[in-house]
């Protein structure tokens, strides 16, 4: 039984997170699935790792940690070695690279979940998709992606000049958004596009792409 493993549910954006930068970090690990429709994750034992009773979960020995960006900040910094270092060691390129992966979170996230929502999971479940909520949350990525083509014009990655996990914790909605017609508006941002297809061709994240497909 390998020590190191992740619990979570491959659909989900937070384990596709934690996904991606385990496999970034060639790291050997269990996926240990949870089956979200049958509840198991506001069950025990599932509650004892994850008190809020959401994936995923990031368990190596005695370390335990919930909350995907953490699971990813953790990864980068305690595994970290020089082929695959996804951190800066000068701590103001950290902190640079940190407040891309809080942009992620308070910008570029709540605009994309939502039209995630509207646009993949709604239709997936035979609901109708709201298409004004889908028209206020689209004006709202692009301003976002507006302020991120003007910063990729100056430095080739979010964080600075080599893939962090500021790139990298944008993948698992950029997954669902190409999907969309959302896509658009990524295609109309030349820096914007180029950035997307180049995190989105890494080895580590194809092998997250299959692990979704063969769900
Ligand atoms: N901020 C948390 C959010 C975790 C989260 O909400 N995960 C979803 C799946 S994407 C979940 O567990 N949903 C089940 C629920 O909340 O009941 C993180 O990034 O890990």
């Amino acid at each position: 039984m390998a020590a190191r493993k992740l619990y979570g549910s491959v659909e989900s954006t937070t384990t596709m997170r934690a996904l991606a930068s385990l496999f970034e970090h060639e790291l050997k690990f269990e996926f240990v699935r949870v089956d979200l429709n049958a509840g198991d994750h506001k069950k025990e034992p599932f509650l004892t790792l994850s008190p809020f009773g959401t994936v995923p979960v990031f368990q190596d020995g005695d370390l335990i940690l919930f909350e995907s960006t953490t699971i990813m900040r953790c990864i980068s910094h305690v595994y970290t070695n020089p082929r695959t270092e996804q951190v800066y060691v000068d701590p103001k390129m950290q902190g640079i690279a940190a407040t891309w992966i809080d942009v992620e979170d308070h910008h570029f996230n709540p605009p994309a979940s939502k039209l995630i929502s509207e646009l993949v999971f709604k239709p997936k479940n035979g609901l109708p998709t709201d298409e004004a909520t889908v028209a206020v949350e689209e004006a709202k990525l692009a301003k976002v992606l507006d302020v991120y083509e003007e910063r990729l014009a100056n430095s080739e990655y979010l964080g600075g000049d080599k893939f962090t996990s500021a790139d990298l914790t944008h993948l698992p909605n950029l997954y669902y958004l190409m999907r969309t017609p959302a896509k658009r508006l990524f295609d109309e941002r030349p820096k914007v596009r180029a950035w997307c297809a180049a995190i989105m061709s890494r080895p580590a994240w194809a092998k997250v792409v299959e692990m979704v497909m063969e769900k």
